[in-house]
C-alpha cells in the first residue's frame, strides 16, 4: 500500500527529470553565433513538435536560415490566431571564462541550476511552449478555439533580417491572421514576472575623424584622435544626462536614450604592434544607440549632425537606423497594457490563474523580434517566465534553475489555454 501511494509522485519526479533532460539536450546544440547550427536545432525541434502532435512546416526565405512553424489548428479558423515566438540562435561565449562549459548544460546537483548559453535567452521558451502544448494535447476536455502557432526563428541576435523580418513581411505570415503574439522577455530577480510592451529601437553610430598626422613627439592641433576624443566627450555628456535620470529614479533605464561606446579604432599598426611615435591620420568610434518609442528620435539625429559629428571638426558619421520606429499606420511600436487591449486582460488573468504575479509592464532595454510583429500592428508582449532569477542574458555563467524552467511550462499551459479559447471575435 505504501508504494501505491508513493508511485504517482515517483512518476512525477521522473517526468520532471525527463523534461529537464530534454531542455539540456536542446541547450547542447551549438546555436551560438557566428555559425549557429540551425540544421540540428531544426531537426530536434521539429521532431519534438511532431511528437506533441503539431503540424510542422519549415520556411526558408534565405538558404540555411530555417523558420520553423508549428501549428495546432483551432476549432474556429476564422478567428485571429495566437503566435508564440522564440529564436534558436544565441550570442557567442568566452568559453574559458565560464565556471562550467557553456555548451555542456551542466546541472548543479545541489540547487538545480542549469548552466548554458541560451538557458535564459531564450532556448527555455521553445521547450516550455512545446511541453505546455503537450499537456494541453493530453487533456481530452480541451480544444483550442483559435489556432495556436509556435515559431522558431533564426538570427534574432544579429538583427532578424533573414529571420523574423522576412517572415512577418511574407504572405505565409499574413495568412496566419495572427491576433496576438508572445515573444521573449527577461528574467526577474523578484518573485514577480516581468512583461514588456515595447522594445527600444537599435541604432548604430559610427564616427570617423581625420586630422593632421605626424611625429609622436610633436604637438599638433586638430589631430584625428583629438577630434574624436572631443566627440566622445560630447556624447558622454549627453549619455550622463540620460543616465542621471535613471540614477535619480526618474526614469527606468529602458525609458531613456542610451549611446554607449562599443569600440575605438585608431593608431598605426606594424607587424609587432602599434607604432608608438606616430600620430595617425584617422580614428573611429562606434556607439550602440537605443531609442525608446516614447522619445523623439530627431533629438539624436539633430545632435549628431549639428553638434557632435560636425564637418568643422573633420568628423564624418554613419547612422544606421535598424528596424522600424512605427507600425504601418505610423503609430509608435507599443502594445497597450490597459482595457483598450482585450488580450492584456486575458494574459494577466492567466498568469494569476497559474499562481504567478506580474510586475508593472516595462519597455525592454534591448531589442527583440517582437518589433516586427508590432510593426504589422499586432499586439505583442515580451514575456519569459523566470521569477527569482538573476538577469544573465549575454553574460558569462548564464543559468536557469530547473524548478524555474518547469514552473514556466505550467505558466504557459494556463496562458495558452486562456488565449486560445478567448471568445471575443473583434480581435
Ligand atoms: C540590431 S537588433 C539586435 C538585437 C539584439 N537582441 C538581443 O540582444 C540586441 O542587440 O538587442
Ligand atoms: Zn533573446
Ligand atoms: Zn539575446
Amino acid at each position: 500500500a505504501a508504494t501505491a501511494i508513493l508511485e504517482p509522485s515517483a512518476d512525477q519526479d521522473q517526468k520532471r527529470r525527463d523534461l529537464v533532460e530534454l531542455f539540456r539536450k536542446y541547450l547542447r546544440i551549438r546555436t551560438t553565433h557566428p555559425n549557429p547550427d540551425y540544421a540540428t536545432a531544426a531537426a530536434f525541434l521539429t521532431a519534438e513538435a511532431r511528437s506533441v502532435g503539431l503540424l510542422t512546416q519549415t520556411l526558408e526565405f534565405v538558404p540555411g536560415k530555417p523558420i520553423l512553424l508549428f501549428t495546432w489548428p483551432g476549432a474556429d479558423p476564422l478567428l485571429p490566431s495566437i503566435l508564440l515566438n522564440s529564436h534558436m540562435d544565441s550570442v557567442p561565449v568566452e568559453e574559458d571564462k565560464w565556471i562550467h562549459p557553456p555548451l555542456a548544460a551542466h546541472l548543479d546537483p545541489a540547487d538545480g541550476r542549469i548552466f548554458a548559453r541560451g538557458a535564459q535567452d531564450d532556448k527555455c521558451l521553445a521547450i516550455q511552449y512545446l511541453e505546455a502544448l503537450r499537456t494541453l494535447k493530453a487533456d481530452s476536455t480541451f480544444t483550442p478555439l483559435r489556432s495556436i502557432h509556435v515559431t522558431l526563428v533564426p538570427d534574432e541576435e544579429i538583427g532578424g533580417r533573414d529571420g523574423a523580418a522576412m517572415f512577418t513581411a511574407s504572405e505565409v505570415f499574413r495568412q496566419l491572421n495572427v491576433g496576438f503574439v508572445l515573444d521573449e522577455g527577461q528574467a526577474s530577480p523578484t518573485g514577480e514576472f516581468r512583461v514588456f510592451y515595447a522594445d527600444r529601437a537599435p541604432w548604430r553610430l559610427i564616427v570617423k575623424a581625420r586630422g593632421q598626422p605626424g611625429h609622436g613627439a610633436r604637438m599638433y592641433d586638430n589631430t584625428a584622435i583629438e577630434n574624436l576624443m572631443e566627440l566622445v566627450e560630447a556624447v558622454t555628456y549627453y549619455r550622463n544626462s540620460q543616465f542621471d535620470l535613471v540614477k535619480a529614479g526618474l526614469k527606468a533605464a529602458s525609458e531613456v536614450i542610451s549611446l554607449n561606446p562599443v569600440y575605438f579604432k585608431a593608431g598605426t599598426h606594424s607587424p609587432t604592434g602599434f607604432v608608438m611615435n606616430m600620430q595617425p591620420s584617422e580614428a573611429e568610434v562606434g556607439f550602440d544607440v537605443r531609442i525608446p518609442p516614447t522619445e523623439n528620435p530627431d533629438i539624436i539625429r539633430r545632435r549628431i549632425q549639428e553638434e557632435w559629428a560636425t564637418i568643422s571638426m573633420n568628423l564624418t558619421f554613419k547612422l544606421i537606423e535598424l528596424g522600424p520606429l512605427t507600425d504601418h499606420a505610423g503609430r509608435p511600436l507599443m502594445t497597450a497594457t490597459n482595457e483598450s487591449n482585450p488580450w492584456w486582460a486575458v494574459f494577466k488573468q492567466a498568469i494569476s490563474d497559474s499562481g504567478g504575479k506580474l510586475a508593472e509592464p516595462e519597455i525592454l532595454s534591448s531589442t527583440t523580434d517582437a518589433r516586427f510583429m508590432r510593426q504589422m500592428g499586432i499586439p505583442s508582449l515580451g514575456f519569459s517566465p523566470m521569477a527569482n532569477t538573476p538577469i544573465l542574458l549575454h553574460e558569462h555563467n548564464e543559468f536557469l534553475q530547473d524548478a524555474v524552467f518547469l514552473k514556466g511550462i505550467e505558466v504557459y499551459r494556463h496562458v495558452i489555454r486562456s488565449l486560445s479559447t478567448f471568445m471575443e471575435s473583434s480581435v
